[in-house]
């Protein structure tokens, strides 16, 4: 061919082929193709029927004549006694009736027939996997090596890495089989395999597998066979290559029954079929089963069962004529990002969503496809605008799995994600470490609704037995609440009518008049556990709201160092970070919930709904050491004034009032250090810092002033022992032992150290119970427990 060429036709082959070279490179050498299967299959079909209408470009060197490409791995070579060919393909047409929509199909069938002179002949039938094809060689029934198919002609020894892959078997079972024998088939990856993979990436902050195909092709061609040997591959057997010394039965089907009796895999899909229709039933059963299978698969393959017709039928130059592989509609297709949006889930997880210009993936219209989290929108840089690869397979969410770089229109911008949540505006938070953010929300988030009233009523919270899953989804979905504090003005007659809105919807029997007395009393019981939940806990409450970070031991020590809702509502975070085991984090949070207004609403309506606590109290009398003019100004964290210095002026000016108005140079009088005091001076000159250290004073000033003057007998008297319970007791449940204890001011660990005070060990006790031997702490069983919680209970 020409350098220039003459036609328009010349130019676009050799476009063509050198975009199939560069697409084939990728694929098969790289494991990490650049465009969909259907966007390549495309190019090989224009490339074909050019080549049919000017057979002079139909050279040897034509992709259209290979198979695959010649990998360069860094693997030995393995030249195939018998090559390793690729199929022909078969696509669906536009047309009426079955015949015009597969009349490739109908075509290969016909020609079968004809040159056999054969009606309706028989086919193996069966799924084509989607992964890599090898091919494995036993000597006298043992495993000797194993390849890749390379350019067909020769491959890549892999045999290292496929000893890691236990469905091939490394012996043969059974008997008859032939001396030598190579076994043909496609090593896979399952997709919870794939999933578990990419899940643990995803979280790790690594790079993700696109598809399966690419996890078996990339993990079989890794160099270190322990890599190989983490990722799960599977295996599926299909063909046979050579044989010797030995003889198979006379069909495929019957070859492949025979390898399953020597210990290979063989799909459960596979099976026979007779002529045309057989083969379009076939097809059609495979299809509908698609996305219900463990696996990818990107067709079915039709073979001519018996092996004397297959040699009759002969091969084309990379295919045999013999067979030929069904296509199913591709489960890959390229578009466009029209948004990125944030999905809130019912615990309030922040999922980015790319929505797409609406595009057929596997025969369903995709318009969403997730991007997982925001590490993964960096990772892969989605923009709006780009063109990217979304992948459907199986029952799994379309995701995104690449952008197509060379196609991103000009002034696009990297995404991020935001601030405050779109379904009920409150802050989006993420946890240390973690992938996932949240909002924070929860009382208020419509998204999390229905968590947060499972939550609320749950047995650690509030405690109304009863409301369960359905019920909640029932209540929600029909309206009757939007809120915890809802579920206190319902009435009986609500409930009646709710459960037979329900009932209506899941399709459930009319009533009869048993039924209507079992639903009254069903809902009675109901309006009194929720009328029993208004007597709780501080603890409790604070926990069933669903404040982002805080478990029933944060709750404890909110109400047991504040005393009171009232007080814990007004304290802003600088306060809440003093507290024993609160962090920044958690003093944020809890602010923030108290700020939000939607939240304030929420607990005012619950209040005025009539929960009282049977425990509220006084602040705690230890905030006196922890709270003064010194921890005011650490919190503040002014350069240079370190702890040294807010100590000296802790002591010496006593309120912010008096050290404001001192001013520097009496601050320098008192000991300060000038430059200390210069930063000190800068810092209270700007209204910004003064406001809030000046809100902090206030709420620690209030908090101060409803301490007890001088606290009576204490109230804890086991103030300072940490006890760790193990096994179980005969007659304490593990909570009532931890609440009792608590409630006297030990505190409960869940490890044994040496400063725990005593091990309380049960049956079954276990290694905690070992450690405390170790570390010689001293053990008691629950009567001895139980005589120190009377000792104390009454007392206090
Ligand atoms: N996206 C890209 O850039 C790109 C580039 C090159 C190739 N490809 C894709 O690779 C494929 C072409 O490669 P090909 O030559 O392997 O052809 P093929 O995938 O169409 O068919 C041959 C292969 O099918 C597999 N197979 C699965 N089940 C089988 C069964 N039951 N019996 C026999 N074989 C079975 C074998 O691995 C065999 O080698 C196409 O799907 C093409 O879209 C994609
Ligand atoms: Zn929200």
């Amino acid at each position: 061919m020409s350098q220039n060429p003459a036609h328009e036709w010349q130019a676009r082959a050799l476009e063509l082929r050198e975009k199939i070279e560069r697409a084939n490179y990728r694929y098969h050498v790289l494991d990490d193709p650049e465009i969909t299967d259907l966007e390549y299959d495309r190019m090989l079909r224009e490339l074909e029927s050019l080549e049919e209408a000017h057979p002079a470009l139909a050279t040897s060197d034509s992709p259209m004549r290979r198979v695959g490409a010649r990998a360069q791995g860094g693997f030995a070579e393995v030249r195939h006694a018998i090559p390793m060919l690729s199929l022909n393909n078969a696509f669906e047409q536009e047309g009426e009736g079955e015949r015009e929509r597969f009349r490739e199909v109908a075509d290969f069938e016909r020609r079968i027939e004809q040159t056999l002179d054969r009606r309706s002949p028989v086919f193996s039938v069966e799924p084509k996997l989607d992964g890599l094809a090898i091919s494995l060689r036993y000597e006298d029934g043992i495993f000797m090596q194993g390849a890749t198919r390379g350019d067909g002609e020769t491959g890549e020894d892999v045999t290292a890495n496929l000893r890691t892959v236990r469905a091939i078997p490394l012996r043969l079972r059974g008997e008859g089989w032939p001396r030598v024998l190579e076994v043909r088939g496609e090593v896979i990856m399952l997709h919870k395999d794939f999933e578990a993979f990419n899940a643990h990436a995803r979280a790790a902050g690594e790079k993700t597998l696109a598809n399966p195909r690419n996890g078996a092709a990339g993990s079989l061609r890794q160099l270190d066979p322990a890599i190989t040997a983490k990722r799960k591959l599977s295996f599926f057997a299909y063909a046979v290559g050579e044989v010797q010394g030995g003889d198979l039965p006379p069909t495929h089907s019957k070859t492949l029954a025979a390898l399953r009796e020597w210990g290979f895999p063989v799909s459960p899909e596979v099976g026979t079929a007779h002529g045309f229709d057989g083969l379009i039933k076939y097809y059609q059963r495979i299809g509908a089963k698609r996305d219900a299978l463990p696996y990818d698969i990107d067709g079915v393959v039709y073979k001519l069962d018996d092996y004397a017709g297959q040699r009759a039928m002969g091969f084309v130059s990379r295919a045999p004529r013999w067979a030929i592989a069904h296509k199913f509609p591709a489960q890959e297709q390229t578009t466009t990002v029209e948004a990125i949006e944030i999905q809130i889930g019912r615990t309030g997880a922040a999922t980015p969503v790319a929505r797409l210009a609406p595009v057929q993936v596997a025969g369903v219209t995709v318009t969403n496809a997730t991007l997982h989290n925001a590490d993964q929108v960096a990772r892969l840089d989605v923009r709006v605008g780009d063109t990217v690869i979304v992948r459907r397979a199986g029952d799994v969410i379309p995701e995104v799995v690449r952008v197509m770089p060379a196609l991103r229109p000009a002034h696009t911008h990297p995404w991020h994600m935001p601030s405050h949540c779109p379904v009920c505006g409150s802050a989006l938070l993420r946890e240390e470490g973690e992938a996932a953010w949240r909002c924070s929300g929860g009382l208020i988030c419509p998204a999390q609704r229905k968590e947060a009233l499972i939550h609320f009523a749950a047995r650690r919270a509030m405690d109304i037995e009863g409301i369960g899953e359905r019920f909640v989804d029932a209540l929600v979905d029909f309206g009757y609440v939007h809120t915890p504090a809802d579920l206190y003005r319902l009435t009986l007659e609500d409930f009646l009518e709710m459960k037979r809105r329900a009932d209506e919807r899941d399709g459930s029997t009319p009533e009869t008049v048993k039924q209507g007395k079992v639903a009254t009393k069903w809902a009675e019981n109901l309006i009194e556990a929720i009328e029993a939940s208004k007597r709780t806990t501080l603890p409790r409450f604070l926990f069933g709201l669903g404040i982002m970070h805080i478990g029933e031991s944060t709750a404890k020590t909110l109400a047991a160092w504040l005393g009171s809702l009232a007080m814990i509502r007004r304290m802003p975070e600088t306060i809440l970070r003093v507290l024993p085991d609160i962090g920044q984090e958690v003093a944020a949070s809890i602010a923030g919930f108290f700020a939000q207004e939607g939240n304030q609403k929420v607990v005012d309506a619950l209040l005025a709904a009539g929960i009282e606590f049977a425990d509220e109290t006084h602040p705690s009398p230890k905030l006196r050491g922890r709270l003064d003019l010194a921890v005011l100004l650490d919190m503040a964290g002014i350069n240079k004034v370190g702890p040294k210095s807010t100590k000296l002026l802790g002591e010496h000016f006593r309120t912010l009032d008096k050290l404001i108005a001192a001013g520097a140079s009496h601050w320098i009088v008192a000991g300060l250090p000038s430059a200390a005091a210069t930063h000190l001076e800068a810092f209270l000159a700007d209204d910004k810092n003064v406001q809030p250290l000046r809100e902090a004073d206030a709420a620690m000033q209030e908090l101060l002033a409803a301490v007890p003057a001088a606290s009576a007998a204490s109230s804890a008297p086991l103030e300072g022992q940490t006890v760790v319970l193990t096994g179980t007791l005969p007659t304490l449940s593990r909570d009532e032992a931890k609440e009792r204890l608590e409630a006297l001011g030990a505190k409960v660990a869940g490890s044994v150290s040496k400063k725990t005070s005593f091990v309380v060990a049960g049956e079954a006790a276990g290694s905690k119970l070992d450690k405390a031997h170790e570390l010689g702490v001293e053990v008691w069983d629950e009567a001895q427990l139980l005589a120190l919680l009377a000792r104390h209970e009454g007392a206090s």
